[in-house]
């Protein structure tokens, strides 16, 4: 028995074993395991076509494994909706999403609370003071993400007149709205400038500090590189590596995996 106190291991957010999915002929993913610990920033990287948005399909049950499971904070998803996955607080934004036309910065962040509404459609319509309590607190926390994100100036302009590094930390804040206690996001940095994506970078770190896990899926391996905890890497659909950022970078495995698909070092800049 040692003599030194055990540190307790990190609570598991999500505990991914064996997933198997194929379209085809093609295994999209081949027996992927990993965890990621809670309260951690998780990059998944790897070469285009490596698995990567399969995986968060099979995460969030947008179609199921042919064979393994997929927990969270120890509880099977099997079976389970993407809406009920949703309910649970296990939020995802989509590598296409952008901002809804015709509605301003504050709406588009709003759209994230719907879900959790508890006030009925007649209360609502009603506008009982129930409903227009539970309206002003989403406005309030709403603009609190506005804040937080560096757009409270632009409450009420067109989202759509917004650069496109401001819808991208709209679509996030959007997730944030939903209260996830774990947050998957899906290329958040694409087609961002450096300046876009250092303040995507303060961003993660801040949701992070705010205790919510995050599991990333990112070509720009200067963000990986910072924000990083742990990156998984996936190479036509098997996972290659898993570590910190400074021991995936070493990785022989890694570094062949990229040099096959983009010709250029994981460590620069974007990948692909
Ligand atoms: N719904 C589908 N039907 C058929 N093939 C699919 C489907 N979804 C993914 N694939 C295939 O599975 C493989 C993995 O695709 P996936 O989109 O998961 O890769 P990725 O790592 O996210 O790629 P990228 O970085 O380009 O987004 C690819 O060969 C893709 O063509």
């Amino acid at each position: 028995m040692s003599a030194l106190p055990q540190a307790p291991a990190p609570e598991v957010a999500l505990c991914a074993q064996g997933l198997n999915r194929s379209f085809g002929g093609l295994k999209a993913t081949s027996d992927v395991s990993f965890d990621v610990a809670a309260g951690s920033i998780t990059a998944l990287i790897g070469p285009n076509g490596a698995g990567k948005t399969t995986l968060f399909n099979l995460i969030t049950n947008i179609f199921p494994p042919h064979s393994g499971t997929v927990s969270y904070f120890g509880t099977s998803l099997a079976g389970w909706s993407p809406n009920r996955i949703a309910a649970a607080g296990l939020i995802r934004t989509f590598q296409s999403a952008r901002v809804f036309p015709g509605m301003t910065a504050l709406e588009n962040i709003l759209v994230g609370r719907h879900r959790l509404n508890k006030a009925t459609i007649l209360g609502q319509m009603l506008r009982t003071p129930f409903a227009r309590g539970e309206e002003q607190a989403r406005v309030r926390r709403a603009e609190e993400l506005l804040d937080l994100i560096g757009l409270a100036a632009e409450r009420d302009t067109n989202a759509m007149e917004l650069p496109m590094g401001s819808q991208k930390l709209l679509d996030v804040a959007r997730a944030l709205m939903a209260r996830p206690r774990v947050l998957l996001l899906d290329e958040p940095a694409a087609g961002l400038n450096d300046s876009e994506t250092a303040e995507l970078s303060d961003l993660l770190l801040a949701i992070r500090a705010s205790g919510i896990t995050v599991l990333i899926v990112e070509h720009n391996m200067s963000l990986v590189m910072n924000v990083a905890d742990q990156v998984i890497v996936l190479e036509a659909g098997k996972l290659i590596a898993h570590g910190t950022p400074a021991a995936v970078q070493a990785d022989e495995r890694v570094i062949t995996a990229y040099l096959g698909a983009a010709e250029a070092s994981p460590d620069e800049g974007t990948a692909s």
